[in-house]
């Protein structure tokens, strides 16, 4: 998956005083953010090219380097889809949720807590970090049952949406344990249930939750888009809970921006100082948001 050509960033077009001055610009920020957490779900979109992977990959690994915390939680619905089509399914979405049956379940769990889990373990460690990868199951995290999915239109209707689930708790201390030992968590959206059942979860949703659960101080979503677009496709740069209301209701937000962006405001209104939805095709996007001083993609408010 990795491209043996990367170089990292190609600063060689710009002259010293200027790199020096790159460099500089960051300092403020790495003092701010010195031992504060941030969660950064990896869309599964995002993750499609493997040159970006890397730069990814790289930017966690700076992050811990320079004595900020992150924990990764990682997507993976197109690499799920591939399986699926190769096994004759076709996933079926209702407002953003996967309808997960047992055979569903069986290659969720197979393809998020196993390969596209391991890829991202394998690039954090090749570039100089110690990731470990767990799902919801690892440490008693993510403790869930069944999700009922009410219909937006008619809420006394409810969709029947499988094995996915709906987060009752979550127990960080696995991840803060392995914080604490200098490992970088990456996490899979799979839950477990009272008798023991897995729950295919919106990655979104746990990446939003476990920022709460961890009162991150940044919550970042890496995505395969600008940001949150209006209806005539322009970006949206700050987003508050009314005008979020409004863009679902008209239908501007759909599909998979709906669970993103519900997730979203809960952590921004729970303690989550800044939560943002970010081009995850930028190379190094998350190192520009984290330690640089130009705002890019969409900031929720709380
Ligand atoms: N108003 C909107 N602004 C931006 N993207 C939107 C909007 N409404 C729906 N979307 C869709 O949401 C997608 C991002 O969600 P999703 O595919 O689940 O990404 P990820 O895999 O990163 O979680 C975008 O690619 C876009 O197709
Ligand atoms: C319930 C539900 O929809 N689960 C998601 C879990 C993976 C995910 O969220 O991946 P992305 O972040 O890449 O979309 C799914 O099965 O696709």
């Amino acid at each position: 998956m990795t491209s043996p050509n990367h170089t990292p960033v190609d600063l060689s077009h710009v002259q010293p005083m200027e790199k020096a001055e790159i460099l500089a610009q960051a300092l403020p920020y790495i003092r701010k953010y010195h031992g504060k957490t941030m969660v950064i779900k990896y869309g599964g979109n995002a993750m499609t090219d493997p040159a970006l992977q890397q730069a990814f990959a790289e930017d966690v690994v700076l992050l811990k380097l320079v004595g900020i915390n992150p924990v990764v939680v990682h997507g993976g619905g197109p690499q799920i889809e591939t399986l699926l089509q190769r096994l004759g399914k076709k996933g079926q979405f209702i407002q953003g949720m996967r309808v997960t049956d047992a055979e569903t379940m069986e290659v969720v769990e197979w393809v998020l807590g196993g390969e596209v889990q391991q890829d991202i373990v394998g690039l954090i460690n090749a570039a100089g970090g110690k990731a470990v990868g767990l799902t919801g199951r690892d440490g008693a995290m993510i403790r869930a049952r069944k999700l009922r999915l009410s219909d937006q239109q008619n809420p006394s209707v409810e969709h029947d949406v499988g094995q996915v689930g709906d987060i009752v708790s979550i127990d960080p201390s696995v991840v803060k344990a392995l914080q604490d030992d200098q490992f970088i968590p990456v996490v899979s959206p799979i839950g477990f249930g009272e008798h023991n059942e897995s729950y295919n979860i919106n990655a979104d949703v746990v990446a939003a939750k476990l920022a709460t659960v961890l009162q991150a101080e940044k919550l970042l979503m890496l995505t395969n888009i600008r940001g949150v677009l209006d209806k005539a496709g322009e970006l949206l740069t700050e987003l508050t809970a009314r005008r979020i209301d409004e863009l679902c209701a008209d239908g501007t937000i759909s599909g998979g921006m709906i669970p993103k962006i519900a997730g979203a405001l809960d952590a921004a209104k729970s303690g989550v100082h800044a939560v943002h939805i970010i081009d995850g095709r930028v190379p190094h996007a998350l190192l520009l948001e984290v330690l640089g001083d130009q705002p890019f993609g969409t900031m929720i408010k709380g």
